[in-house]
């Protein structure tokens, strides 16, 4: 959390911690939405739930609209990322620069918010829950990660595009356990899909879990954990080069994917070089779609110091 909140509003860390737990909370609010009865214009009645929605909806905007005012008045804008959107703006120098508002900055900083934390910690969740269960890919991942980065140097910079295991299992994990289930399209016109007709303005759902587990594209083993499958890249994993749908693909896929990857690979290296992970016994599989994929009742894991197991 405290890595979008640095990347988005630094300079603001604190005010960042506020928007972003107001903002996920509204998260939460939004994915009960979905269980909401199909009546045209629900959201707009004063219900519990929407009035709290709109109150959080009212802080976080007036929050953010407050630190984008006292940047400009100062005229420093900050090295995060909304500084360098208002910069964008006041120089001119985007494209398209001149139509950036104030509003659609508000919507920048929440979108990346909302996109940028679930994500990634579940990804280094389910990527641990991987390694607990397979200890001897935690001792290849490891041995890799001590030799790229021995004793103290931190596993930082290029050195992490060298471990090629790590990454493997990171995309495996994107394969079984993926952040976001699935996603969503309007048909912009009427198309057909497999000789199904489908009219303009259908909602489309996409369903991730079912596409990466699907035996067709992946093989028989589609089911079961094998980073191995990566080991000749991303694109030759299965039978189609795009199989891999985790961080979507096209105009929209995810714009903070190096990102993700690399926060990621930090933050699972660093922990692997001092600890060891097993499964606690208490541990219930039972993965839940709520917004993103979690473990239902968290990850109990057993931690060894491997400094004074060794
Ligand atoms: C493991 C981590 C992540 C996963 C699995 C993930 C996945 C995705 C997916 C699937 C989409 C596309 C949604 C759609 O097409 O409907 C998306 C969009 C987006 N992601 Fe990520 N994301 C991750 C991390 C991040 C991070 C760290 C950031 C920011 C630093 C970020 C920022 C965004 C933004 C801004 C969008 C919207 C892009 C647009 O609509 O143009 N994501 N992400």
């Amino acid at each position: 959390m405290r890595v979008i909140a640095r990347v988005m509003l630094g300079k603001n860390y604190r005010e960042a911690w506020e928007v972003f737990m107001a903002g996920r909370e509204q998260l939460k609010l939004a994915a009960y939405a979905f269980a909401d009865p199909p009546v045209p214009g629900f959201r707009y009645l004063p219900t519990r739930r929407n009035r709290r929605t709109w109150q959080l909806d009212k802080l976080v905007r007036s929050k953010i609209t407050e630190i984008i005012k006292a940047r400009l008045a100062s005229s420093v804008y900050g090295d995060d990322l909304l500084g360098q959107m208002l910069w964008l703006q006041r120089s001119g120098a985007g494209a398209n620069a001149e139509n950036l508002s104030t509003e659609e900055m508000v919507g920048e900083c929440r979108t990346f918010f909302m996109a940028g934390y679930e994500t990634s910690a579940n990804l280094i969740t389910w990527a641990m829950f991987l390694l607990a269960s397979h200890p001897r890919w935690q001792e290849m991942v490891r041995d890799e990660v001590v030799q790229e980065f021995p004793a103290h140097k931190p596993p930082l910079g290029d050195g992490l595009g060298k471990l090629k295991l790590l990454n493997m299992l990171l995309w495996e994990t994107l394969r079984l356990y993926g952040p976001l289930s699935f996603l969503q399209r309007k048909t912009a016109s009427d198309t057909i899909l497999t000789h199904v007709k489908v009219p303009k303005g259908t909602m489309i759902t996409i369903p991730l879990v079912m596409l990466h587990r699907d035996k067709e594209v992946w093989g028989p083993d589609a089911d079961k954990f094998n980073p191995m499958r990566f080991q000749n890249g991303f694109a030759r994993a299965a039978k189609h080069s795009h199989a891999l749908l985790a961080f979507s693909y096209g105009p929209r896929v995810c714009v903070g994917q190096n990102f993700a990857m690399v926060e990621v690979q930090i933050v699972i290296a660093t922990m692997l070089k001092s600890f060891s992970f097993s499964l606690s016994p208490t541990y219930v599989h039972k993965p839940s779609n709520f917004v993103t994929l979690t473990p239902k009742y968290g990850l109990p894991l057993i931690v060894r110091n491997l400094q004074l197991t060794r």
